[in-house]
């Protein structure tokens, strides 16, 4: 083999360790790979919040753009921030191995918790849950790659500020002080890498599909189903979760309004081999329910 499969990155910390462990992947199946650190305009930007700057795809667009151009050969993303559809020519091309698909706050001292606090985060899924336990907080915009998130927190008088689990332990980021967010329902695919390439790009594909595992696979296009099937192109406060045991896939998923006063969630079991259609079929119910006048509301309130 002489093609050496010239891997697109984003160039923080957590982006540069993901592409890594592909390359790694990659490499002891004996392909050649490099490295082709690229700055995504969700690295650059960053005086307004994400969905104020009306682009979806913001962390994956320059990547895109390289692949098309022909200056790399596949990307390697963070499956949540991944538009649900993918541009023209590019498809996935494995899911790995899914990771700790949970929040975590990192806080300073949790005697905040019963009284009145301030809670950092730039995503509208994590504001609207914790209002909805915690209405007596407030949230301010957090925004920036791990490392900088971290660092404000450290320098600023706020309580807390929430994490995913997979971003802190793939950088080896231990706080001192952090608890896991077991009632906040993650984004849809959090923990999740995604790897796309070119869609006539049989070298890469082929290569790839030995990295794409199944069951990960199999969950995450549920939650993204899901997500699809009920935004419609806007950026909605959307919680997601799809697990698998033995043969039966448990499904959570939740719209909350901005403010969080406002919650339609549903919990849904089946059977792996009847999941076609199961994500689409969940988010239908929660239109349902409600559903469909809330995003109405949201999608007001955001544009
Ligand atoms: N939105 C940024 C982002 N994209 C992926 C991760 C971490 C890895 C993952 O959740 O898959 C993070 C950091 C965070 O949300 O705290």
């Amino acid at each position: 083999m002489t093609t050496t499969i010239r891997i697109g990155t984003r160039d923080s910390e957590l982006a540069l360790w993901q592409a890594h462990t592909v390359q790694n992947h990659l490499e002891s199946l004996g392909y050649k790979t490099t490295l082709v650190p690229v700055k995504s305009t969700g690295d650059i930007v960053l005086d307004k919040p994400l969905y104020e700057l009306g682009i979806t795809g913001i962390f994956t667009k320059t990547l895109d753009v390289a692949m098309l151009n022909g200056d790399i050969d596949i990307a390697v993303h963070s499956m949540k921030d991944v538009p649900t559809a993918l541009p023209k020519g590019i498809v996935e091309a494995a899911i790995l191995e899914r990771a700790n698909v949970q929040d975590i706050l990192v806080h300073k001292g949790l005697d905040f918790l019963d009284a009145t606090g301030t809670i950092a985060t730039g995503s509208l899924r994590r504001q609207a849950q914790w209002l909805h336990r915690y209405p007596a907080h407030t949230i301010v915009d957090l925004r920036g790659n791990v490392n900088t998130r971290m660092q404000k927190l450290n320098d600023n008088d706020w309580n807390g500020a929430i994490f995913a689990a997979a971003g802190l332990e793939r950088i080896n980021l231990k706080p001192d002080n952090f608890i896991d967010l077991d009632w906040m329902i993650p984004a849809p695919a959090q923990g999740a890498m995604l790897i796309v390439a070119k869609k006539e790009d049989e070298f890469c594909l082929e290569a790839l599909a030995n990295l794409n595992h199944k069951s990960s696979e199999i969950c995450v296009h549920i939650e993204r189903e899901f997500l699809r099937e009920l935004e419609g192109g806007c950026t909605a406060p959307i919680g997601a979760l799809a697990k698998i045991e033995n043969d039966t896939i448990r499904f959570n998923g939740a719209l909350f309004s901005l403010d969080g006063k406002q919650k339609i969630d549903i919990r849904k079991e089946i059977n792996v081999s009847g999941q076609e259609g199961f994500g689409k079929a969940c988010a239908k119910e929660i239109l349902e329910n409600g559903g469909r006048e809330l995003m109405k509301k949201i999608k007001a309130e955001i544009q």
